[in-house]
């Protein structure tokens, strides 16, 4: 049975899909870009370029541009890779690319991105896909692939069988791709570990083995604490050592990549900090580490900002 499968973002994680697509065997891939700017740019050779892990050789993976004003194609998969904030200016797009058994796949870091969209979209079945991946967008047609080819996927509160053939393409490409029935699950501890990462390397400007660093110790220790009590409210009990583990492991296997809000703050534009701490600060009510950190990733954001008011 062949499946079409269509991109919305052509950033690191789409890149990255668009290589384990191709690879798995789909040879038409569209990628739906917002500006022209990059949508001219694949439009000249047609293809991407991902840089492979510790190599610095590209493979070119051909996909078939598209501007996100112009729908064009009937889609039975869609892989949502645009940024948290980015998601809303995509919703028109996912339902003009949908037919009526069309699977979409958040692949948003952070909470607010799957709660926005299944509230939205009633025309086609959402999953969430959790992403162990570290790319990073070099310009406009190239990524570099920084490792990690884990996605946990599922539907949350439903099973999502649904999601076994793109499963199977993605797995002969190589990916690491488990459908779960408690995807829920998995969206919190990427979220402790996006919580420890993200902000702590964007704050210092450095790669995310910054945070195995001696003196980043006490901060991973507050900001899990906090994030621990959240998650206790929601139903969710997780150990402290536990996810240390959890979280340094992680670290360490994305140790030479720059985050995805490190590389948001380099380029001049706004973060994902309020799906992330800023989900945690909200949750907890009171102000504790990860509102100040949320406070102090905004402070960034708007740095260029003075006398706005
Ligand atoms: N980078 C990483 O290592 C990881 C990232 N993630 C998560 O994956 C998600 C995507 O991040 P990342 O790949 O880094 O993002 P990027 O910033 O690299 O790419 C975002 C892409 O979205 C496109 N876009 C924005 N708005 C629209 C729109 N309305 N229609 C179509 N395309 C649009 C942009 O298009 P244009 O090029 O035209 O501007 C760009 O190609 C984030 O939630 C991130 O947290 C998760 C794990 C690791
Ligand atoms: C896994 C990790 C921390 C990789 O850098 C990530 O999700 C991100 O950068 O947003």
């Amino acid at each position: 049975m062949s499946v079409s499968a269509c991109i919305i973002g052509g950033g690191s994680i789409g890149g990255i899909i668009a290589y384990y697509l191709y690879k798995g065997g789909l040879s038409k891939i569209p990628i739906y870009y917002r500006s022209e700017e990059s949508y001219r740019k694949i439009l000249d050779t047609r293809s991407i370029n991902i840089v492979m892990p510790s190599s610095s050789e590209a493979y070119a993976v051909p996909v078939e541009p598209r501007l996100s004003s112009i729908p064009w194609d009937e889609c039975d998969f869609i892989f949502n890779t645009v940024k948290a904030y980015d998601v809303e200016s995509t919703i028109e797009l996912m339902k003009r690319l949908s037919r009526k058994d069309t699977v979409i796949v958040m692949l948003q870091n952070g909470f607010g991105s799957y709660e926005l969209v299944s509230e939205r979209i009633q025309e086609a079945k959402i999953a969430v896909g959790v992403a162990y991946i570290g790319a990073e967008r070099l310009d406009a047609s190239t990524i570099k692939y920084n490792g990690g080819k884990t996605v946990i996927a599922g539907c949350p509160g439903k099973p999502c069988h649904e999601l076994s053939p793109i499963a199977t393409v993605l797995t002969r490409g190589g990916m690491d791709f488990r459908i779960t029935s408690n995807v829920e699950y998995y969206r919190w501890l990427k979220l402790a570990l996006n919580c420890v990462v993200n902000p702590l390397t964007a704050l210092t400007r450095q790669r995310n083995k910054v945070v195995l660093s001696k003196n980043a110790e006490e901060l991973v220790e507050i900001i899990l604490d906090e994030f621990i009590q959240v998650a206790r409210k929601h139903g969710y009990e997780f150990d402290k050592t536990y996810l240390k583990n959890y979280v340094y492991k992680n670290i360490e296997l994305t140790r030479e990549n720059m985050s995805s809000m490190l590389q948001d703050l380099l380029r001049g534009r706004k973060t994902e900090i309020d799906y992330i701490n800023g989900f945690i600060a909200r949750e907890l009510g009171s102000p504790g580490l990860n509102y100040f950190i949320t406070r102090l990733i905004h402070l960034i954001e708007g740095a260029g900002d003075e006398g706005k008011g």
